[in-house]
This record gives structure tokens, sequence and C-alpha cells, in this order.
């Protein structure tokens, strides 16, 4: 009885109880009976089938004549009844079941009859149907694929995951009306090596590809940072300063050993920091399972901000990636509440009886533009959950303190003495944390004093600098080439990415001072010194109370798994499809930012 009644309470929450994983998982007081992995697939479920099923229940008058229901309550037990395999989880003499199961055959051809109005020729038809139509907002976005190319090659992927696809010329072909229901679309996209566009119903999870890291399911604005960082041998060593679920850190890692010749060891290493633990022991999962531990050194549970950039260990990091925490104003709504489409009640009379606020409520999930929710902004955190702003006042102070707190990490950045570039992102469309962080880092004492500059459109990698989409003159207090130099992407401008920044920052070698007083330098040959810093991190890691270090190398009897619990978010939410995978604890699923 409990996961019927524990399903509706969470689907009757009120609007600003945040998204369905907001509210199963995000209230850790509550106690639940049920797991909330059955909880939350159910829910899903029930809301993707819902414009049928308020059909079938209100054909059928099942509520005229089992008074005891709730439209919540019928529309999850008939989901189980008609659509689920093992059928209604509840014992056969349990009143709820069997208030159900005396309706079969009207059920049952109300079922049917939906189905032929749809012109379905199967229930497998009409489940593909309502795959699209449950779609919504990201049936707009293909399903972004990249290419690990640390466990395969863009060619054998085409070859062999997406062999029965057809090639489109744009993303806008992937997505359109009408086409996605029948076939299987992709993209091979034109500025970001490695990646592809694929259909949005295209159940990517259920893949071997996915399940062993040769795909990885992320945005395409989440690959610009490690593409614009373009990481070179002549680079040196990389950090990714906030890596958790990995996504960038892999992408990254990825690009650094393709430069190595075949056969050649790869000398520069990737250090990973991720100050969260919980999210740090997903990012360990993701970089193991894409194959990048091999040149990824991770500080699990370590604070960018407390790292020495003067440690010896660090004095040959060329580039550093910046992604931090942000808004999340960005985000595509794949996670945002299901719609959820409630029978009508059989008169007046009885409706008279329910809560008003039940009937409230469907009319604000079903036209989306409830009082209260145009008063609301929802920000979404690092793992995915929303935050209900509901002031101008209350937005502008999250704002500050996240845009202070931005700043913070990316002049830190600054400081690591042979840092010659440095790339800064958020999934954020806010100014605040965007262009304006921009211009006071470039004003900043640091940046001044180590010669910092932005790194202009013409110096970046061909994909980037031919990206149209520019930051905002404005925002950039009217400074055209920082306003150029800035790359944006805004989620509903029909290019089929989440909104996103990214901006690079470069000085020339020999335009800084170290703390010292020396200049830092990188040679070719600084790795003659590996041992020796290996020495020194593994000092480091030993003297760090609560930090957890771990050097892939070393670990030779790990392996990649074939699925990892991936649960949490960041930016990259593109895989929590209505189809309940990447759900929490579920898969590992590369949350494309
Ligand atoms: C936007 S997410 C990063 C997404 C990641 N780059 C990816 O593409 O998969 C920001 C991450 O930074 C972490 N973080 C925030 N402040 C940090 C700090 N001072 N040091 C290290 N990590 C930090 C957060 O816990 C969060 O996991």
């Amino acid at each position: 009885m409990s996961l019927y009644h524990e399903t509706a309470d969470i689907l009757s929450a009120p609007s600003a109880g945040g998204n369905l994983k907001t509210r199963l998982f995000g209230n850790k007081n509550k106690r639940l009976k049920s797991p909330p992995q059955q909880i939350y697939a159910l829910a899903l479920e029930t809301c993707k089938w819902s414009s049928v099923l308020k059909e079938v229940i209100e054909s059928s008058e099942l509520l005229r004549h089992e008074r005891k229901l709730t439209p919540v309550l019928a529309l999850l037990l008939v989901h189980d009844f008609l659509l689920s395999r093992k059928g209604i989880a509840l014992p056969a003499s349990h009143g709820l079941r069997a208030a159900i199961e005396r309706h079969k055959a009207r059920l049952t051809a109300e079922l049917t009859r939906a189905r032929l109005r749809r012109k379905a020729a199967s229930v497998d038809a009409l489940r593909q149907l309502i795959t699209v139509e449950s779609l919504g907002e990201a049936g707009l976005y293909p399903r972004w694929v990249r290419v690990n190319t640390f466990r395969t090659t863009l060619q054998d992927q085409l070859d062999t995951t997406f062999r029965g696809f057809t090639q489109v010329a744009s993303v806008k072909d992937v997505t359109s009306a009408g086409s996605i229901a029948h076939q299987q679309l992709l993209h091979v996209d034109e500025h970001v090596p490695n990646l592809l566009a694929l259909s949005p119903t295209f159940e990517i999870t259920k893949t071997h590809a996915y399940a062993s890291g040769a795909i990885i399911l992320q945005d395409k604005a989440s690959c610009f940072p490690a593409y614009l960082l373009d990481p070179r041998p002549e680079d040196g060593d990389v950090i990714d300063s906030c890596s958790a679920p990995g996504n960038k850190t892999t992408h990254v890692a990825a690009i650094v050993k393709s430069r190595v010749a075949e056969g050649d060891e790869c000398k520069q290493k990737v250090y990973a920091f991720e100050k969260d633990q919980h999210r740090s022991r997903t990012l360990d999962k993701m970089v193991n399972l894409a194959g990048a531990h091999e040149i990824t050194r991770m500080s699990l549970g370590r604070d960018f901000l407390k790292v020495d950039p003067n440690a010896p260990l660090y004095q040959h990091v060329g580039a550093l990636l910046l992604d931090p925490s942000c808004s999340g104003s960005g985000i595509v709504g794949r996670d945002a509440m299901p719609t959820i489409h409630l029978p009508e009640e059989p008169s007046a009379g009885a409706a008279a009886k329910k809560a008003p606020s039940q009937r409230n409520r469907k009319r604000k999930r079903e036209d989306g533009t409830a009082e209260d929710q145009g008063r609301q902004q929802i920000l979404v955190d690092d793992d995915g959950q929303e935050l209900v702003i509901s002031s101008e006042k209350e937005m502008r102070i999250r704002l500050e303190a996240l845009s202070s707190f931005q700043l913070t990490l990316l002049l830190h950045a600054f400081t690591f003495p042979a840092a010659r570039k440095v790339t800064y992102s958020t999934c954020s469309v806010h100014a605040e944390e965007n262009e304006q962080v921009v211009i006071k880092a470039l004003q900043s004492e640091v940046a001044m004093k180590r010669g910092w500059r932005i790194m202009r459109r013409d110096q970046q990698v061909r994909g980037m600098r031919e990206w149209p989409v520019r930051g905002s003159i404005e925002a950039s207090g009217g400074d055209q080439e920082i306003a150029e130099a800035c790359i944006r992407s805004y989620k509903d401008d029909g290019r089929g990415v989440m909104g996103f920044f990214v901006a690079g920052f470069v000085r020339d070698a020999g335009s800084e001072v170290g703390t010292d007083g020396k200049e830092a330098t990188i040679t070719n040959g600084h790795h003659e010194e590996e041992s020796r810093r290996e020495g020194a991190y593994a000092q480091a890691s030993s003297t760090t109370e609560n930090v957890q270090m771990k050097n892939g190398l070393g670990s030779t009897t790990r392996k990649p798994e074939s699925k990892t619990a991936l649960g949490e978010t960041c930016g990259d939410s593109d895989d929590s499809g209505s189809d309940v995978d990447g759900e929490e604890g579920e898969e590992w699923g590369g949350f494309a930012d």
C-alpha cells in the first residue's frame, strides 16, 4: 500500500516542492517505506502515460464507481494494471487492487480505444508515441554523445553502436518533429571533434558502448571548456579544479592522450580536484570507467582553494580548467517536474468534496502557468536539486555570492606559476556569473601582475572560433574584443544545446613573476623530475587531513565497471530522461553537464 500512497503524496506536493528528484531525494527527513527508486520510476512512468490514462479512466467512469480512489491514485494503479509487466504491486485481496481489477474489461477496452485514436498499431507503437510526447521541452534537444577516445574512435562507433542510424546534415534535422518517432537520426557535430547529436528518443543508457564508457552523455556546450583549453604537450600538466561528476576531466584527459604518439608514454598529468566527498565517489567511478585513470590524479574531497600553487607537484601545471558551481540557469529541463494529466472527477458534487488544492494543482501542472510559478525562478545546484527563488532580491543575493566564489577560484587559478592558459565556464546565463566575472578577473591585481589577458576569438581553436554565439557587449562593459572572446550558448535558440558560458585566459611565458620572485617555465624535459614529484605528491596526500588522493596508475587491479552509480548532476542534466535512466544510483551517465 505504501508504494501507491507514497507516490501519490510525492506527486501531489505543492508546485514549490521542486522537481521529482528534489521531492523524493531532497527531503532527507521524510521516511519512506517504499524504495525511492521504485517510487521515482512509478511516478515518472505514470506522468508519461497520464494523457492516455486520463482518457481511459474518464471513459471507463472508474472514479464514479470507485469513490475511494483519488485521481492520482487511480492513475498510478491503472498504470501498473495496464502497463506494468508485474501488474499492481499489492496482494490480490487488497482493496485498492480489487477496485481496479473488477473493471478489467472496461479498462482494457478503453486502452485499446485510446491507442486506436492515436493510430498506433500496437502497444509498443503507442509506447513510442508516448515517449516522444512526454519529452516535452527535452524533445527539442538531441542526445549529445561524446565519443570517448580512450576507449574507441568515432568511426568505430559509427560502424557499431550507431550502424542503423541515418546521418543528417544538421542538429535541427535530428530533432525535427515527425521523424523522431520512427527513425534513429545522427549528426556529426561540426564544432567539437568526436561529438554526435542523436535522436532524443534513443535509449542510449541501454547500449554496451555507454555501459563500457566508450560513449559519454555530454551536452555540446559542456564540451566547450576542454576543447577551448586545447592542452598540448608543451602546456605541461593540466588541472581541473572542480571536477565531479567528471565530464570535463575525462574530456580534457582524452585530448591530452590523443596528442601522444602511439606507443609513446603520456608524460602529462591531469590533476582533478573535487571538494564534495559524495560527488568525489562519482568522479572516481567516471574517471575509471572512461579509462582516464592512467593520466588522471584525483584529489577526492579536496578544496581547490586550499591547494598551494607553489607546491613542487604543480610547478609544471600550464593549463587549468575551471568549471565551478553556478546557478545552473542554463540547464535544459530534462529534470523538470513532469506534467501530470489528472482525470476529471465524476460530478461537480463529488469534486467539491475533494480538497480544492488538488483541483488547483491540476490546472497548474497542465498549463504550466500557475500564478505562483510566474514569480518563482528555479536554480539548480550541483546535485541537480532545485532551489526555488521567490524574489528579485533573493536572486541578486544568490548571484552575488556565487560570482564572488567563482572569482575567488579563478584568481586562485591565475596564481599557478607556470600557468599559461585558463578556461572559466558556467552553465549559467546570468552576466553576473559570466562576463562580469571575466571583467573583474582581468582587472584584478593578480592578472595585472602576471600578465593574464583574455584569449581572443582569433586565438581560439577552430570550432570555438567558428561558434557564432558570443558574449554580451553590454555585460562586457562595452568592450567588443572581450565580448567576442566570450563564448555563450542559449538553451532556446534552436541550436539544441544548454545555456552555457566559457571564456579563456592566456599569458605569455616570461610575463609573470612567481611568488618566490623567480619566473616559472615549462620545458619539454620537465618530466625528468617525475619521480621526485610523485614523492611530493604522496607526501602532500599523507599530510592533508580529510583528503583522499588517488593515483590511477597505481591501481593495477582496478577495472572499468560496466555500471556505476552516478546520481549526481552538474549542469549536464542530460541524462535524466523520462525513461527512468540516469536516476539516482542507477547508472553512470555523464550528466552531460
Ligand atoms: C559545475 S560542477 C563541475 C562539473 C564538472 N566540471 C563536469 O563537467 O562534470 C562544480 C563542482 O565543483 C565542486 N566544487 C565547488 N567548489 C569547489 C572547490 N573549492 N574545490 C573543489 N571543488 C569544488 C562542486 O562540488 C561540484 O562538484
